[in-house]
């Protein structure tokens, strides 16, 4: 399989007078064409500010890379000049954001900024643009006659299609989707995902899939990377993964989804909060939460260990060079 986004050791900080908050710790993450992988974890382990260090979008003088690459088909983004990341980002690499509302520009009609998007990376006449921004607009279910409204004009799940068809539209190699439902109710939410499948294959993008929702990952993705602390503690197939999980992390995560059959129980958490960016434990990151926790845990990091191809996981239960 062709290696189309390799993340390595990368690590980036948030910084603000005199607090520092790590938000990615060495994060090592492949993805391969055609793949739909998913990356989980709770509120704050770190999935957005990867998926704006992949995008070049981390806020201005707040958020720095300190360390490791991002390789786009073996072809540094950190290293690149601006004007060869500009035809990547946003033509071969786009993102579609939990809130629309935030990438759609109030002030143009949704016609208009389709069409400066291709305009911009697929080198057309206004015309063609014009064409293009509606056929893509009708695949996401949004007719022609639209084209002249307004951002404001729409619903929010039409607004996430706009959203997903003005991401799309240069035909991507790596589609970066981060809570793209989350905020539409769950029968828009099942119609934007079979669309975003449907488009994938069809295109045979990448996907990187940023969410809170296991089930989503289980519908959508081959390959799931679980994220705590900044750092991918358990990756493989989303069917061994969540299988047979092995980090005491997943295992909390799975256990925490609610069951619509069977006996009703009470729904497990996980116990403590998640691992503080600005202050970081010693040793594993999610040991102060973990009730198997041993010494060497508090004191030093697991490696990622292969349990088989297709399934990796780096704690201390499950060997390791001590
Ligand atoms: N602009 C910022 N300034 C300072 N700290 C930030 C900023 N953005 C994020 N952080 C911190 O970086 C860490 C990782 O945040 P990030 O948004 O990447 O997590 P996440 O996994 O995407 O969470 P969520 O699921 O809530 O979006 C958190 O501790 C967060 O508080």
């Amino acid at each position: 399989m062709e290696e189309i986004l390799k993340i390595s050791k990368l690590s980036v900080e948030y910084r603000s007078g005199d607090t520092v908050a790590k938000a990615v710790n060495g994060l090592n993450m492949t993805l391969y064409k055609g793949q739909a992988m998913g990356l989980v974890g709770e509120s704050g382990a770190g999935k957005t500010t990867t998926a704006l260090s992949v995008m070049g979008l981390l806020p201005d003088k707040i958020g720095y890379v300190t360390g490791g690459d991002i390789e786009y088909k073996g072809q540094s983004l950190l290293k690149m000049k601006e004007k060869e990341l500009n035809t990547i980002r946003g033509g071969k690499i786009s993102m579609v954001f939990a809130n629309p509302l935030s990438s759609l520009n109030p002030v143009f009609t949704v016609g208009h900024q389709i069409t400066m998007v291709l305009r911009q990376h697929g080198h057309m006449t206004e015309k063609e643009a014009h064409a293009q921004a509606a056929k893509f607009l009708q695949m996401v279910g949004i007719p022609e006659y639209r084209m002249d409204d307004y951002p404001h004009q729409f619903s929010g799940g039409m607004r996430q299609r706009v959203g997903i068809a003005a991401a799309l539209v240069c035909s991507p190699e790596i589609l970066i989707a981060d809570e793209p439902t989350t905020a539409l109710d769950v029968t828009i939410q099942a119609q934007i995902l079979e669309l975003m499948k449907d488009l994938q294959k069809t295109m045979d993008s990448s996907l990187l899939m940023i969410t809170h929702n296991l089930g989503i990952i289980a519908e959508l993705c081959q390959t799931v990377a679980i994220m705590y602390g900044g750092e991918i503690v358990e990756y493989g197939s989303v069917r061994e993964v969540f299988e047979h999980p092995m980090h005491w992390y997943t295992i909390g995560l799975l256990n925490a989804v609610p069951k619509l059959t069977g006996k009703r129980e009470r729904l497990a958490s996980i116990p403590g909060n998640v691992a503080n960016a600005q202050m970081l434990p010693e040793g594993c990151k999610f040991h102060p939460r973990c009730g198997h926790c041993t010494k060497v845990c508090q004191t030093k990091q697991p490696e990622m260990i292969c349990v088989n191809e297709n399934h990796y996981v780096q704690c201390w239960e499950h060997g390791g060079n001590l």
